[in-house]
C-alpha cells in the first residue's frame, strides 16, 4: 500500500479524491498497489465540503503531511507561490515524491525544485500544471523526445478561452462570462492571473523548458491579456475572416527564444480557431514527426484531476517497482529571450477618426515613412462625425509599428487608437 498526502481540497483536490475513490480498483490493478489517502491539508477545517471524510483525515497543519514518515507522495494542490513552494521543498527534503498542478511554482522555481528532487532521489510530476486534462508534459518528456521542436502555439488558459468563446458565440459581456468561469472553478483564486495572461505565461514557460531544454525566466515572457478585447474587435475579426484567441507562443531559433502570450487574430479555417470553451490546445512542430495537435479540456475539476491522478499513478508504479524517471535537467541551458520590439508580425489596428477629407492620406503617409505596408483597410460608415477605421498590416517589426502609431496618435484628425492586436497568419 502507498500513502498519499494531499495539500488542498478545492476544485482540483476534490476532483483527485473523487477519481481515486471512483476508479479505486482499476487504479490498484494498473499500479500494482493500493493507494490510500492518509491526510488532506485545508485552510479552513470548518468549511462545508461536498465530500465527507473519516475523522482525522482533514488537517490544517501541513507538517502532518510533509513531515509524516508514513506518506510516500505529497500532492500539492493549494496553488499560489507561498507556502506551496516551501511545502514542496520541505517535502522533497523529507524524501517525498511530489505531484503538483501548480504552474506558477514550476515555471518560477522549476530549476531549484528539480535539482532538489535529483539530490533527494525523488520525482516531481506536473502534468496537471499545463492545460489541465490535455496530456502534454509526459508526451514532451517521452513520446516526442526524439524530435527537435522549433515552435509551439498553445491555447493554454481555459478561463480566457471560455470568455472569448462566450463573447463571440453568445454575444455575452466579458464580466458575465468571467463570473461563470469562476463559478465553474476554472479561474484561478485571483482571476487576474487568467485574464491578464500570467497563467498562460507560466504554462508556455513550462512547455519551453521541456520542448527546447531551456530554462526561461518567466519575467522575460512578453504578456498581454484579454481585458482590452471589445465585442467590436470580435465582430470585426469575424468580418475579416478571423477568430480572436489568447495564444501562448514559443519559437526557438539561433537568435533566441521568441516567447509571448497575447490575444491574436487566428484565421477562421485554422484548427486553433475551432478550439472553444474550456478546451485547450497545443499545436507544435517536431522535425521528425511534423505537426502535432492535441486538444482536451484545459481546466476544471475532473479534467485536471485526471492529469493529477495519472501522475500519482506513475509515481506510485515507479515506487512500487523501484525505479525512478530521471529528467536530464542538468543539461538544460538558460534561454536568451528575443525582445518583442524585434519581432515581426502582422497587426490589426482599430482607430477612431474624424470623418473628414485627408485623414486617410495622413495616416498612410506615416505608415509609408515607417515601412508599414497595409494588407487591408476597412472604413465603417456611420452617421457620426467620428468613424472607425480598421487596418491589417503586412509583416512589420513591432518597433516600426510603434513608431508609426506614436505619430498617428498625435494627428489632429485621429481621435484615438482603440486597439492593436497581432494577426497570426503563419501558424
Ligand atoms: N481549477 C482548475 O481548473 C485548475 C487549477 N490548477 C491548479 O491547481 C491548483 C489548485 O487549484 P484549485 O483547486 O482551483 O484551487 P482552489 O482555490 O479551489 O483550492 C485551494 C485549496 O487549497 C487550500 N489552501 C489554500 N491555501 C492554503 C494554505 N495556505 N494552507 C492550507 N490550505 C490552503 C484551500 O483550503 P480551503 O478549502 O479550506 O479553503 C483549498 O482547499 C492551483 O495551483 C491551480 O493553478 C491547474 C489546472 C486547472
Ligand atoms: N485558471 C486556469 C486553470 C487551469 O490551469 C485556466 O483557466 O486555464
Amino acid at each position: 500500500m502507498l500513502k498519499i498526502g494531499i495539500l488542498g481540497l478545492g476544485t482540483v483536490g476534490s476532483g483527485v479524491v473523487k477519481i481515486l475513490e471512483k476508479n479505486e480498483e482499476n487504479i490498484k490493478n494498473k499500479v500494482g498497489a493500493k493507494l490510500k489517502i492518509e491526510k488532506i491539508l485545508v485552510n479552513n477545517l470548518n468549511k462545508k465540503r461536498e465530500l465527507n471524510f473519516a475523522q482525522g483525515i482533514l488537517t490544517n497543519d501541513a507538517a502532518e503531511i510533509i513531515d509524516n514518515p508514513e506518506i510516500d507522495i505529497v500532492v500539492e494542490l493549494i496553488g499560489g507561490e507561498y507556502p506551496a513552494y516551501d511545502y514542496i521543498i520541505k517535502a522533497i527534503e523529507n524524501g517525498k515524491n511530489i505531484v503538483t498542478a501548480n504552474k506558477l511554482v514550476i515555471a518560477k522555481h522549476g530549476k531549484v525544485i528539480f535539482k532538489k528532487a535529483d539530490e533527494n532521489n525523488v520525482q516531481v510530476c506536473y502534468e496537471g500544471s499545463v492545460a489541465g486534462g490535455l496530456p502534454i508534459i509526459r508526451p514532451l518528456q517521452n513520446s516526442l523526445a526524439a524530435n527537435k521542436i522549433k515552435k509551439i502555439y498553445g491555447i493554454l488558459n481555459g478561463t480566457t478561452n471560455y470568455i472569448l468563446t462566450d463573447m463571440s458565440k453568445k454575444n455575452k459581456e466579458f464580466a458575465d462570462s468571467l463570473a461563470q468561469a469562476q463559478k465553474f472553478g476554472f479561474a484561478e483564486a485571483d482571476p487576474a492571473s487568467d485574464i491578464e495572461g500570467a497563467d498562460a505565461a507560466y504554462k508556455i514557460t513550462i512547455l519551453s523548458l521541456l520542448a527546447f531544454e531551456r530554462f526561461v525566466d518567466v519575467n522575460s515572457v512578453y504578456v498581454e491579456g484579454i481585458t482590452n478585447i471589445a465585442s467590436e474587435d470580435i465582430k470585426l475579426a469575424a468580418e475579416m475572416g478571423y477568430i480572436i484567441k489568447l495564444l501562448a507562443i514559443a519559437k526557438n531559433s539561433d537568435q533566441g527564444l521568441d516567447i509571448r502570450v497575447h490575444p491574436a487574430f487566428v484565421p477562421q479555417d485554422h484548427p486553433l480557431a475551432m478550439i472553444n470553451g474550456t478546451y485547450n490546445c497545443v499545436y507544435l512542430h517536431g522535425d521528425a514527426v511534423g505537426q502535432v495537435m492535441s486538444t482536451a479540456r484545459g481546466a476544471g475539476q475532473m479534467p485536471t484531476g485526471s492529469a493529477v491522478v495519472s501522475d500519482i499513478m506513475q509515481v506510485s508504479k515507479d515506487i512500487n517497482f523501484n525505479q525512478r524517471e530521471v529528467q536530464r535537467i542538468d543539461k538544460f541551458l538558460d534561454s536568451q529571450v528575443v525582445d518583442i520590439n524585434e519581432i515581426e508580425n502582422s497587426f490589426y489596428l482599430r482607430l477612431e477618426v474624424y470623418d473628414q477629407p485627408g485623414v486617410m492620406a495622413h495616416i498612410a503617409k506615416i505608415f509609408g515613412d515607417n515601412n508599414v505596408s497595409l494588407a487591408s483597410v476597412l472604413q465603417k460608415q456611420k452617421d457620426n462625425p467620428i468613424v472607425p477605421l480598421v487596418f491589417i498590416t503586412h509583416q512589420v517589426k513591432e518597433k516600426d509599428l510603434n513608431k508609426s502609431l506614436k505619430a498617428i496618435e498625435s494627428l489632429k484628425d485621429v481621435v484615438k487608437i482603440n486597439n492593436i492586436i497581432r494577426v497570426e497568419n503563419n501558424i
